[in-house]
C-alpha cells in the first residue's frame, strides 16, 4: 500500500464571527509534493495553513494530515512544521540562540543539527547575531531553519518568498525542492504565480474561501482562456492595419489610440495571431515582440478569481 495522503481535507469550513473565511474547502496533496496555495487577500490562504499547523480547529468538515484525522483539540500534528504570519523569533536572542531555544522547548524530540539547518538556509555567516537587526528575508530563511530543525513530513509554509531577494529565492526553492525530492511534502502560499510555476507541481486556487481550482499547472494555464499579447513592430501604424483585417483578432480597446502608437495589444485564438504575423512578413514589417502581456498561468488566476468575486 502506498504512503496516504499528507493532506486530506473535506468540506472545511471556518468562521470567525460573520465572515466566513472556508467554506466547504476540499484539498487532496500527495506526499513528496511541493504544493501551492493562492488566492486574492482575504481569500483564506493563511486560515487554511493555520488549520493544518494545528493553531486552529475546522468548524465542520474532516481533516486528515499525515494520514492521522484531526481530533478536536488544538496541537500541531506529529510530523508538522511551517509557520503562518511570518515566523515567530525571538529579537534580542542570536539566530543559533534561537534555535537552540526551540530544540529546547522540544526536549528530547528528534531535531536536526542547529549548524546543519542555518547552514541548509544560508545564514551561517550570521548565526551568531541577534535577530533584531535581521532583513525581513533573513527572518523568512531563520523561520524556515527552525521548520527544519524538527525535521518535518509535512512543511507548512506561508508566503516563505515574501522579503527575499532573487538569490535568497532561489537558494530556498533549492532547500524545498530537496525537502520534496527526500520525500517530504511542503504546501506553501504565494501571491507570485511564476514562484509557484518553478515550485509546484500542483496548485490550489481559492477565491472567497472556496476553491476555484485544484490541479497541475499545465491544467491551470489551459483555463487561461484567450490571452492579450503586446505586439511591437517596425512599422506600427501598418501592423495596425493588418491586426484589423485578421478574422477573430481583436485590437484591445485602451491599446494605442493614436494609430501610430508603438505597442498594439492584440486578442485572439492562436492561429489568429499566427496569421498576423505571416501578413506582417509579407508587407515587410518586422515583428520585435509578440508576448502575452500576463503570463497564462496568471490569466488563467485572474480568470478564475475575478469570476468568483463577480458571482457573490
Ligand atoms: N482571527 C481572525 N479574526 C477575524 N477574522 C479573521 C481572522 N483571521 C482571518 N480572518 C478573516 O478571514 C478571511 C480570510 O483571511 P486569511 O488571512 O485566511 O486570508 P489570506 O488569503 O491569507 O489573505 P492574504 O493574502 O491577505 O494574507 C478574511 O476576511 C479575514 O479578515
Amino acid at each position: 500500500m502506498g504512503r496516504p495522503a499528507a493532506v486530506r481535507a473535506q468540506g472545511i469550513t471556518k468562521c470567525f464571527g460573520d465572515v466566513v473565511a472556508l467554506d466547504g474547502v476540499d484539498l487532496d496533496v500527495a506526499p513528496g509534493q511541493i504544493h501551492g496555495l493562492a488566492g486574492p487577500n482575504g481569500a483564506g490562504k493563511t486560515t487554511l495553513l493555520g488549520l493544518l499547523l494545528g493553531l486552529a480547529l475546522p468548524d465542520d468538515g474532516s481533516l486528515e494530515i499525515l494520514g492521522t484525522p484531526v481530533k478536536r483539540a488544538l496541537a500541531a500534528p506529529d510530523g508538522v512544521a511551517g509557520f503562518v504570519d511570518g515566523p515567530g523569533l525571538y529579537p534580542s536572542l542570536t539566530a543559533r540562540q534561537n534555535l537552540a531555544a526551540l530544540a529546547a522547548l522540544r526536549g528530547g524530540a528528534r531535531t536536526a543539527g542547529i549548524d546543519d539547518v542555518l547552514g541548509e538556509v544560508g545564514l551561517t555567516d550570521v548565526a551568531d547575531d541577534r535577530v533584531r537587526g535581521f532583513s525581513l528575508g533573513m527572518r523568512q530563511r531563520l523561520g524556515l531553519a527552525a521548520a527544519l530543525l524538527t525535521r518535518p513530513r509535512l512543511l507548512v509554509l506561508d508566503e516563505p518568498a515574501n522579503g527575499l531577494d532573487p538569490a535568497g529565492k532561489k537558494h530556498v526553492h533549492g532547500v524545498l525542492t530537496r525537502l520534496a525530492d527526500q520525500g517530504a511534502t511542503v504546501v506553501l502560499s504565494s501571491h507570485r504565480m511564476d514562484d509557484l510555476e518553478a515550485l509546484c507541481s500542483e496548485v490550489t486556487i481559492v477565491a472567497t474561501g472556496r476553491v476555484v481550482f485544484t490541479g497541475p499547472l499545465a491544467k491551470l494555464s489551459a483555463e487561461s482562456g484567450e490571452l492579450d499579447y503586446r505586439l511591437r513592430t517596425s512599422d506600427p501604424e501598418a501592423a495596425r492595419r493588418l491586426a484589423a483585417g485578421v478574422p477573430r483578432l481583436r485590437i484591445a480597446e485602451d491599446s494605442g489610440t493614436r494609430p501610430d502608437a508603438e505597442v498594439l495589444v492584440v486578442c485572439g485564438p492562436v492561429p489568429a495571431l499566427d496569421e498576423l504575423v505571416v501578413r506582417l512578413v509579407r508587407e515587410g514589417v518586422a515583428v520585435r515582440e509578440l508576448a502575452p502581456v500576463v503570463s497564462p498561468l496568471e490569466a488563467a488566476f485572474l480568470a478564475l478569481t475575478e469570476q468568483r468575486e463577480t458571482s457573490r
